[in-house]
């Protein structure tokens, strides 16, 4: 019975983790299933330090094989942000509606060919042995001038992925889960746990 620990309490990003994982898991299980009560400062100056933090807390604790997403929105016009403090960037209790207003605002006279953006998704995997892996993704878009769509979740009602016309929220969830940052990171990591999962198929 192989397990996984998923240090999220993100439910929209859970979900899409879930769909993502494969079959490499029996079972996979996230911080809202066994740990709602662990908090983790999330203090790190990059995706890959805030993942890093999140994997090794819960791997510390449980000993388990442990995977954590550290991901969030960088907008050309504004420099990169909100980057990192995507999840805080209009305070630590305001909601999605908050942050895309927040956002809106920001790029009220920024015209289309400007609204350049990308998400970044960074995955650290840890196993049972507590070797660390990384994988990225980056899925390129733009910035919509209003939100549009009821999937998905966070910023996905204004962010229109390139080579389409609608945002991630008006796009099947099947179609999010195959060019998104975080499917792009998945991808990666596939290859890494087929590699892991066949030199070392006991746990
Ligand atoms: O529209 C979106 N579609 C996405 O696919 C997506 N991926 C990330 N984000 C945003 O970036 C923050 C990450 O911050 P984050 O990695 O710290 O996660 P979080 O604090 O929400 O949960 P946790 O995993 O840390 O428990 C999230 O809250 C979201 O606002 C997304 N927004
Ligand atoms: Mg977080």
């Amino acid at each position: 019975m192989r397990k996984l620990l998923i240090a999220t309490k993100n439910e929209g990003k859970a979900k899409e983790m879930k769909q993502l994982i494969g079959s490499y898991f029996d079972d996979v299980v996230t911080l809202n299933d066994f740990d709602g009560s662990v908090n983790i400062i999330e203090d790190g100056r990059t995706f890959e330090e805030n993942a890093l933090k999140k994997a090794r807390v819960i791997y510390t604790l449980y000993r388990q094989p442990t995977l954590a997403d550290d991901s969030g929105l960088e907008v050309d016009a504004l420099d990169g942000k909100p980057g990192v403090m995507s999840a805080r960037y209009a305070g630590e209790n305001a909601t999605d509606e908050d942050r895309i207003k927040k956002l809106l605002d920001e790029l009220k006279d920024v015209p289309d060919d400007k609204r350049g953006a990308q998400f970044v998704c960074v995955l650290v995997f840890i196993d049972k042995q507590g070797r660390i892996y990384q994988t990225k993704g980056i899925c390129r878009g733009k910035i919509a001038f209003e939100p549009r769509g009821e999937n998905g979740f966070g910023y996905d009602p204004v962010f229109v992925p390139d080579g389409f016309d609608r945002t991630f929220a008006e796009l099947d969830s099947q179609i999010k889960n195959q060019i998104s940052h975080r499917a792009k990171a998945f991808e990666n990591l596939k290859k890494i746990l087929g590699e892991i999962y066949n030199e070392d198929t006991c746990d």
